[in-house]
């Protein structure tokens, strides 16, 4: 049992850096040809001084962008990673669901696996047998129980260690929200315990890019930028924070503002939008299209830091402000990296289907993975008329046939 003097868990001014290779050697003969090039490496501090407390039965938030330390933080809490400097300490027993495959043995079946996990967090073998019908029926995998890990899908997966996670009674938490993949039914029933957990009065800390679940769970939340931490305490003030840094509204990453120009612009401008334009059906850049003819939306950005797997998008809009037509690569094959420098072009082709005005486009471009981090979105960079020979209010104008089936004298 953790003691009621001590927080569950404290953290005392700890660092971690990571060094990364300056120079990547590619391949073997790369190697042979260049066998004294030296490899030098770049110190990349993932954590800086981070101080905080979390008391028993607190319900933790812990929020950032992209990159900012949250896993690493998690990790260096559940001893995946050591400390470079500072100390932590858990007072009670720990569960973690942070990473896949951590603790689970692929060639063994989930029955087998569920047992060693849950013995290996700190239950008696008669304990693990006793739990194992909870864990595996609220993971939903009874049918599965026999297979080998390895033919799981990765949603399954994510079940399993959740279940063991929740069944083994553990006093602090260490939940990565980002795991939670699992369909949507799945992800209820997580926050369903989530709840439960918070009524139990269990400690837990949890990483998320859900706002809503910060001010719905947590007691008090951290934010992380860059490995430091720049807000602890309330949940709103926290995930107000967050979207203020995380939308970066008029603001370059340093603080100061940006230009007159730059209003309705956001992200980290690891890449930029240059430039942005329409074209008709036959290519041309256009102000105008008709309807009812094949368009196109088209940007140029230009990346100033290497992007892994951007996504490009546009959302155009009515001269009313109501979104009409939203395209992306979300569900496309990842589109490869980009290395400072490179230059893309993007061509959103579409069939013109609007009725006649006024549209503005709002192309972005921005990190996948989890959560939303733009690296540049320019609201209403460019626009274009649509024209037509009718003029209706809708908003679409898509072809129809009208045919007046049967005509009745009396
Ligand atoms: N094993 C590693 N080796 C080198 N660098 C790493 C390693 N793990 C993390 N980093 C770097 O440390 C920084 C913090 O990464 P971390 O995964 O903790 O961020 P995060 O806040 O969890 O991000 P995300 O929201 O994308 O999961 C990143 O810049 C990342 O590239």
């Amino acid at each position: 049992m953790s003691s009621p003097a001590l927080p569950a868990v404290a953290v005392d001014g700890v660092s971690k850096t990571f060094r990364l290779p300056h120079e990547r050697v590619h391949t073997l003969k790369e190697r042979a040809l260049h066998p004294m090039r030296r490899m030098g490496h770049e110190a990349f501090p993932a954590l800086r001084d981070v101080s905080f407390a979390v008391d028993d039965g607190e319900f933790f938030g812990i929020v950032g962008r992209n990159g900012s330390g949250k896993s690493t933080l998690l990790k260096c809490l559940a001893g995946i990673y050591a400390v470079d400097r500072g100390r932590i300490y858990v007072n009670g027993r720990m569960s973690t669901f942070i990473e896949l495959g951590v603790g689970f043995n692929n060639d063994l079946p989930a029955r087998d696996n569920v047992m060693i996990n849950a013995t290996m967090l700190g239950l008696s073998p008669r304990e693990a047998r006793r739990r194992y019908d909870a864990v595996i029926d609220f993971a939903e995998l009874r049918e599965f129980e026999d297979l080998k890990l390895k033919n799981y899908s990765s949603g399954m997966e994510v079940r399993l260690a959740f279940s063991v996670m929740m069944q083994v009674d553990a006093e602090v938490l260490l939940i990565d929200e980002v795991l939670a993949v699992g369909d949507a039914a799945f992800q209820q029933k997580c926050f369903d315990e989530f709840a439960r957990i918070r009524r139990e009065g269990r400690t837990v800390l949890l990483v998320t890019h859900d706002m809503g679940n910060v001010q719905r769970f947590c007691d008090r939340a951290m934010l992380l930028e860059r490995g430091s931490i720049v807000e602890l305490g309330e949940p709103d003030r926290v995930a107000a924070r967050y979207l203020e840094l995380n939308f970066n509204r008029g603001e370059t990453d340093d603080g100061t503002p940006r230009d007159e120009s730059d209003a309705g612009r956001y992200g980290d401008r690891r890449a930029e939008i240059v430039e942005a334009w329409f074209e008709d059906e036959a290519g041309e850049r256009a102000k105008t299209v008709p309807t009812g003819q094949r368009a196109a939306f088209c940007f140029r950005a230009r990346f100033r830091e290497p992007v892994a797997d951007p996504l490009f998008g546009v959302v155009l809009a009515d001269d009313r402000g109501t979104p009409v037509f939203e395209a992306s690569n979300v569900l496309l094959p990842a589109c490869g990296g980009f290395a400072a420098g490179d230059e893309a072009t993007i061509r959103i082709a579409f069939d013109c289907v609007l009725s006649s005005g006024r549209y503005e486009a709002t192309p972005a471009i921005a990190r996948g993975g989890s959560g939303v981090a733009w690296i540049d979105r320019r609201e209403r960079f460019a626009s274009v008329v649509v024209t037509g020979a009718r003029s209706t209010d809708a908003v679409l104008d898509l072809p129809f046939d009208l045919e007046v089936l049967s005509r009745e004298r009396r």
